[in-house]
Protein backbone atom coordinates (compact mmCIF):
# COMPACT_ATOMS: atom_id res chain seq x y z
CA UNK A 1 0.00 0.00 0.00
CA UNK A 2 1.44 3.48 -1.01
CA UNK A 3 0.88 6.23 1.44
CA UNK A 4 2.69 9.32 1.91
CA UNK A 5 4.95 8.33 -1.14
CA UNK A 6 6.18 5.53 0.72
CA UNK A 7 5.64 1.79 0.06
CA UNK A 8 4.07 0.36 3.45
CA UNK A 9 4.62 -3.54 3.95
CA UNK A 10 1.27 -5.31 3.74
CA UNK A 11 0.67 -5.64 7.21
CA UNK A 12 1.06 -1.90 7.77
CA UNK A 13 -1.44 0.63 7.32
CA UNK A 14 -1.04 4.80 6.69
CA UNK A 15 -3.27 7.49 7.17
CA UNK A 16 -2.23 11.10 6.31
CA UNK A 17 -4.00 13.63 8.23
CA UNK A 18 -3.67 17.22 7.49
CA UNK A 19 -2.78 18.80 10.82
CA UNK A 20 -1.04 17.69 14.45
CA UNK A 21 -4.57 18.70 15.72
CA UNK A 22 -6.05 16.64 13.48
CA UNK A 23 -3.78 13.98 13.83
CA UNK A 24 -4.58 13.92 17.89
CA UNK A 25 -8.28 14.10 17.22
CA UNK A 26 -8.31 10.51 14.67
CA UNK A 27 -5.76 9.11 17.39
CA UNK A 28 -7.93 9.78 20.47
CA UNK A 29 -11.18 8.40 18.37
CA UNK A 30 -9.40 5.68 17.64
CA UNK A 31 -7.86 4.69 20.66
CA UNK A 32 -10.62 5.37 22.62
CA UNK A 33 -13.20 3.08 20.29
CA UNK A 34 -10.29 0.01 20.76
CA UNK A 35 -10.42 0.89 24.87
CA UNK A 36 -14.41 0.74 24.64
CA UNK A 37 -14.19 -2.73 22.57
CA UNK A 38 -11.58 -3.98 24.84
CA UNK A 39 -14.05 -3.36 28.00
CA UNK A 40 -16.81 -4.98 26.28
CA UNK A 41 -15.25 -7.87 25.73
CA UNK A 42 -13.29 -8.38 28.97
CA UNK A 43 -14.41 -5.69 31.30
CA UNK A 44 -11.04 -3.55 31.46
CA UNK A 45 -8.53 -2.28 29.17
CA UNK A 46 -4.47 -1.33 29.06
CA UNK A 47 -3.53 1.77 27.48
CA UNK A 48 0.44 2.13 26.82
CA UNK A 49 1.40 5.97 25.50
CA UNK A 50 4.91 7.49 24.94
CA UNK A 51 6.40 10.32 26.04
CA UNK A 52 7.89 13.59 24.38
CA UNK A 53 6.73 16.27 23.63
CA UNK A 54 4.11 15.70 20.56
CA UNK A 55 1.32 13.30 22.32
CA UNK A 56 0.42 16.66 24.32
CA UNK A 57 -2.81 17.17 21.85
CA UNK A 58 -3.53 13.87 21.62
CA UNK A 59 -3.59 13.17 25.40
CA UNK A 60 -5.57 16.10 25.69
CA UNK A 61 -8.12 14.77 23.47
CA UNK A 62 -8.24 11.46 25.04
CA UNK A 63 -8.78 12.67 27.88
CA UNK A 64 -12.30 13.86 26.66
CA UNK A 65 -13.52 10.55 25.12
CA UNK A 66 -16.80 9.21 26.53
CA UNK A 67 -15.73 5.68 27.91
CA UNK A 68 -15.56 3.94 31.29
CA UNK A 69 -12.17 5.12 32.58
CA UNK A 70 -12.59 3.54 35.96
CA UNK A 71 -11.51 0.48 33.98
CA UNK A 72 -8.70 1.28 31.92
CA UNK A 73 -5.03 0.85 33.31
CA UNK A 74 -2.39 3.65 31.61
CA UNK A 75 1.14 3.10 31.39
CA UNK A 76 4.11 4.37 29.25
CA UNK A 77 6.72 2.98 26.56
CA UNK A 78 9.35 4.94 28.51
CA UNK A 79 10.49 7.11 30.69
CA UNK A 80 13.16 9.27 32.04
CA UNK A 81 14.57 8.72 35.20
CA UNK A 82 13.57 12.27 36.37
CA UNK A 83 11.29 12.66 39.40
CA UNK A 84 7.41 12.91 38.45
CA UNK A 85 7.62 16.59 39.14
CA UNK A 86 10.60 17.53 36.29
CA UNK A 87 9.89 18.75 33.20
CA UNK A 88 10.98 16.07 31.23
CA UNK A 89 9.29 13.15 33.08
CA UNK A 90 6.71 11.11 30.98
CA UNK A 91 4.37 10.33 34.11
CA UNK A 92 4.18 13.75 34.60
CA UNK A 93 3.46 15.04 31.02
CA UNK A 94 0.41 11.93 31.20
CA UNK A 95 -0.45 12.95 34.61
CA UNK A 96 -0.85 16.84 33.40
CA UNK A 97 -2.48 16.14 29.97
CA UNK A 98 -3.84 12.98 30.51
CA UNK A 99 -4.89 11.38 34.08
CA UNK A 100 -8.02 14.62 34.21
CA UNK A 101 -11.57 15.40 33.68
CA UNK A 102 -13.55 11.38 33.81
CA UNK A 103 -9.84 9.88 32.21
CA UNK A 104 -8.62 10.92 36.19
CA UNK A 105 -10.42 7.50 37.28
CA UNK A 106 -8.38 5.35 35.44
CA UNK A 107 -5.22 3.81 36.49
CA UNK A 108 -2.19 4.82 36.12
CA UNK A 109 0.79 2.02 36.21
CA UNK A 110 4.30 4.57 36.09
CA UNK A 111 7.68 3.35 35.06
CA UNK A 112 9.39 5.94 37.64
CA UNK A 113 10.69 4.45 40.95
CA UNK A 114 12.74 7.17 42.79
CA UNK A 115 15.88 4.31 43.29
CA UNK A 116 19.34 4.70 44.04
CA UNK A 117 20.39 3.73 40.59
CA UNK A 118 18.84 3.41 37.34
CA UNK A 119 19.53 -0.20 37.25
CA UNK A 120 17.63 -0.78 40.33
CA UNK A 121 14.94 2.05 39.03
CA UNK A 122 14.23 -0.49 35.97
CA UNK A 123 14.26 -3.50 38.16
CA UNK A 124 11.32 -2.10 40.06
CA UNK A 125 9.36 -0.96 37.18
CA UNK A 126 10.02 -4.81 35.40
CA UNK A 127 8.13 -6.20 39.18
CA UNK A 128 5.58 -3.53 38.78
CA UNK A 129 4.79 -4.47 35.61
CA UNK A 130 4.21 -7.61 36.45
CA UNK A 131 0.53 -6.00 37.00
CA UNK A 132 -0.05 -4.23 34.20
CA UNK A 133 -2.34 -7.55 31.92
CA UNK A 134 -2.53 -8.00 28.28
CA UNK A 135 -1.81 -4.68 26.18
CA UNK A 136 -4.73 -3.66 24.43
CA UNK A 137 -3.21 -0.43 22.43
CA UNK A 138 0.21 0.73 22.42
CA UNK A 139 0.98 3.95 20.95
CA UNK A 140 4.48 4.78 19.92
CA UNK A 141 6.10 8.11 18.85
CA UNK A 142 9.81 7.82 16.57
CA UNK A 143 12.55 9.95 17.00
CA UNK A 144 14.72 11.02 14.12
CA UNK A 145 16.79 8.56 14.39
CA UNK A 146 14.63 5.82 14.06
CA UNK A 147 14.19 5.21 18.27
CA UNK A 148 11.07 4.37 19.11
CA UNK A 149 9.96 4.06 23.01
CA UNK A 150 13.51 4.31 24.93
CA UNK A 151 14.91 1.84 22.50
CA UNK A 152 17.47 3.64 21.26
CA UNK A 153 20.19 2.87 18.81
CA UNK A 154 24.07 2.45 20.68
CA UNK A 155 22.63 2.37 23.90
CA UNK A 156 23.80 -0.66 26.38
CA UNK A 157 20.99 -3.05 26.79
CA UNK A 158 19.88 -2.43 23.37
CA UNK A 159 20.52 -6.10 21.96
CA UNK A 160 18.43 -7.56 25.08
CA UNK A 161 15.90 -5.19 25.02
CA UNK A 162 15.25 -6.21 21.32
CA UNK A 163 15.18 -9.81 21.53
CA UNK A 164 12.36 -12.15 21.33
CA UNK A 165 12.78 -14.02 24.42
CA UNK A 166 14.26 -11.01 26.86
CA UNK A 167 12.34 -11.69 30.01
CA UNK A 168 12.60 -8.66 31.45
CA UNK A 169 9.85 -6.27 30.78
CA UNK A 170 11.66 -3.41 31.56
CA UNK A 171 15.06 -2.11 31.27
CA UNK A 172 17.53 0.45 31.68
CA UNK A 173 18.58 2.68 28.46
CA UNK A 174 21.16 5.35 27.64
CA UNK A 175 19.65 8.01 25.74
CA UNK A 176 22.16 10.66 23.03
CA UNK A 177 20.20 13.35 24.52
CA UNK A 178 20.06 14.66 27.81
CA UNK A 179 17.75 13.21 30.34
CA UNK A 180 20.33 10.15 29.19
CA UNK A 181 19.09 7.87 31.48
CA UNK A 182 15.93 5.94 30.54
CA UNK A 183 13.57 3.10 31.01
CA UNK A 184 12.04 1.40 28.75
CA UNK A 185 9.44 -1.44 28.20
CA UNK A 186 11.07 -4.10 26.33
CA UNK A 187 10.24 -5.51 22.56
CA UNK A 188 8.41 -9.08 23.53
CA UNK A 189 6.25 -6.54 25.90
CA UNK A 190 5.38 -3.83 23.24
CA UNK A 191 5.10 -6.29 20.87
CA UNK A 192 2.06 -8.06 22.93
CA UNK A 193 -0.11 -5.26 22.33
CA UNK A 194 -3.17 -6.10 20.12
CA UNK A 195 -3.81 -2.86 18.09
CA UNK A 196 -0.25 -0.75 17.77
CA UNK A 197 -0.71 2.56 16.56
CA UNK A 198 2.57 5.48 15.58
CA UNK A 199 2.21 8.86 15.50
CA UNK A 200 4.88 10.66 13.40
CA UNK A 201 4.80 14.38 12.83
CA UNK A 202 7.01 16.14 10.07
CA UNK A 203 9.02 15.52 7.08
CA UNK A 204 12.39 15.20 8.72
CA UNK A 205 10.67 12.13 10.72
CA UNK A 206 9.03 10.95 7.20
CA UNK A 207 12.10 10.73 5.91
CA UNK A 208 13.12 8.99 9.00
CA UNK A 209 10.51 6.30 7.91
CA UNK A 210 11.87 5.90 4.43
CA UNK A 211 15.34 5.09 5.63
CA UNK A 212 13.58 2.66 8.36
CA UNK A 213 11.50 0.71 5.37
CA UNK A 214 14.65 0.77 3.15
CA UNK A 215 17.09 -1.42 5.50
CA UNK A 216 16.82 -4.48 7.55
CA UNK A 217 18.68 -3.42 10.90
CA UNK A 218 16.84 -3.16 13.63
CA UNK A 219 20.02 -1.82 16.20
CA UNK A 220 20.51 0.74 13.60
CA UNK A 221 16.93 1.72 13.99
CA UNK A 222 14.57 0.40 16.21
CA UNK A 223 11.70 1.34 14.89
CA UNK A 224 11.64 -1.59 12.84
CA UNK A 225 10.79 -4.38 15.00
CA UNK A 226 7.08 -2.42 14.73
CA UNK A 227 7.58 -2.11 11.00
CA UNK A 228 7.52 -5.96 10.59
CA UNK A 229 4.31 -6.50 12.77
CA UNK A 230 0.75 -4.94 12.19
CA UNK A 231 0.64 -1.69 12.79
CA UNK A 232 -1.24 1.77 11.81
CA UNK A 233 0.59 4.59 11.34
CA UNK A 234 -0.82 8.66 11.59
CA UNK A 235 1.26 10.94 9.79
CA UNK A 236 0.80 14.56 9.55
CA UNK A 237 3.23 17.31 8.26
O1 LIG B 1 12.45 10.60 23.86
C1 LIG B 1 11.41 10.28 23.37
O2 LIG B 1 11.21 10.49 22.04
C2 LIG B 1 10.19 9.85 21.30
C3 LIG B 1 9.71 10.86 20.27
O3 LIG B 1 9.27 12.03 20.97
P1 LIG B 1 8.60 13.25 20.20
O4 LIG B 1 8.33 14.29 21.21
O5 LIG B 1 9.60 13.68 19.17
O6 LIG B 1 7.37 12.70 19.58
C4 LIG B 1 9.02 9.38 22.17
O7 LIG B 1 8.20 8.50 21.42
C5 LIG B 1 9.54 8.72 23.42
O8 LIG B 1 8.48 8.21 24.21
C6 LIG B 1 10.29 9.77 24.19
O9 LIG B 1 10.69 9.35 25.47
Amino acid sequence: MAIFNLDLPTQVTGLSLSSPEQLAGELAITVANALRAAIEARGSAVLVVSGGRSPITFFERLCGQTLDWSKVTISLADERFVPVRHADSNEGLVRHHLLKGEAASARFLGLYHSAPSLDEAARLAHVALAELGAIDVLVLGMGEDGHTASLFPGSPNLELALSADCERRCLPMQAPSVPRQRLTLTLPLLASAQLTLLAVQGQAKLATLAAALAGEDVSAMPIRAFLRRPLEIHWCP
